[in-house]
């Protein structure tokens, strides 16, 4: 019996993380066979791609194109899903995984990439089942990771978790399988919606 495919997104601070380990530990306690991962990976291509993409610059200095970018973050992806993700599906496992080429579409287009170019190179990203959406205005969301944001950083994450937050809503229309979960309410709560949510539609 082939598995089950679920993914958390959302902008930064949104709850995935916190999310994705509560309904693993839900699988699990149901007797399913579960991996959680994410990405970037980590692998050491997804090391490289958190200190140059997300965290830095090249070590000239420079920084990388956001094309370049958004090739990087496909590669990974490519990998992921053919030695880690197609394979766990196979053997029947519910593989959840904390983002995936929705990322692509809704940060790399925040950028000024071509949003067609984007689902092009990104077009062997096998479809999840569910993709879970934790909806959070931007506010909240810096909130509750201002401990990790560089203040000399703030103006720029703001207006482009904003364009995120607005592009995910966008491509919610547009992916059947993307569902919306208000993640505003606390941990317990966003918890047991997201369950209701998994029997509805998957179980
Ligand atoms: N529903 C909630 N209410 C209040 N705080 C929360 C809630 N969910 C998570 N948090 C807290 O918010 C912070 C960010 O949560 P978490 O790491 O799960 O988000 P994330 O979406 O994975 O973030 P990122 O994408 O930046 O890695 C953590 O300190 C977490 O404890
Ligand atoms: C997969 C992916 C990620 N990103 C961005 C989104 C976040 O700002 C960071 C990842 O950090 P997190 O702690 O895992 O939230 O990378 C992106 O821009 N494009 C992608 O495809």
């Amino acid at each position: 019996m082939p598995g089950l495919f679920i993914v958390f997104e959302g902008i930064d601070g949104s709850g995935k993380s916190t999310q994705a380990k509560l309904l693993a530990e839900w699988f699990k306690e149901k007797g399913y066979d579960v991996i959680l991962t994410k990405e970037p990976t980590d692998t050491k291509l997804g090391k490289f791609i958190r200190e140059v993409v997300v965290h830095g610059s090249l070590i000239d200095g420079s920084k990388l194109s956001y094309e370049a970018e958004a090739l990087l973050f496909a590669a990974d992806r490519a990998e992921h899903v053919k030695k880690v993700i197609k394979p766990a599906l196979d053997k029947g496992k519910v593989v959840i995984c904390d983002r995936y080429f929705y990322s692509s579409l809704a940060y790399q287009w925040a950028r000024g990439l071509d949003l067609k170019w984007l689902m092009k190179i990104n077009e062997f990203a096998i479809k999840p089942n569910l993709t879970i959406l934790l909806d959070l205005p931007t506010k909240e969301s810096l909130k509750r990771i201002r401990t990790r944001v560089d203040i000399s950083e703030f103006d720029k994450l703001w207006d482009l978790q904003k364009k995120v937050r607005q592009n995910y809503l966008k491509l919610a229309e547009m992916f059947p399988e993307m569902k919306i979960i208000n993640a505003m309410n606390s941990v317990e709560d966003v918890h047991r919606d997201i369950v209701a949510l998994v029997e509805h539609e998957l179980l």
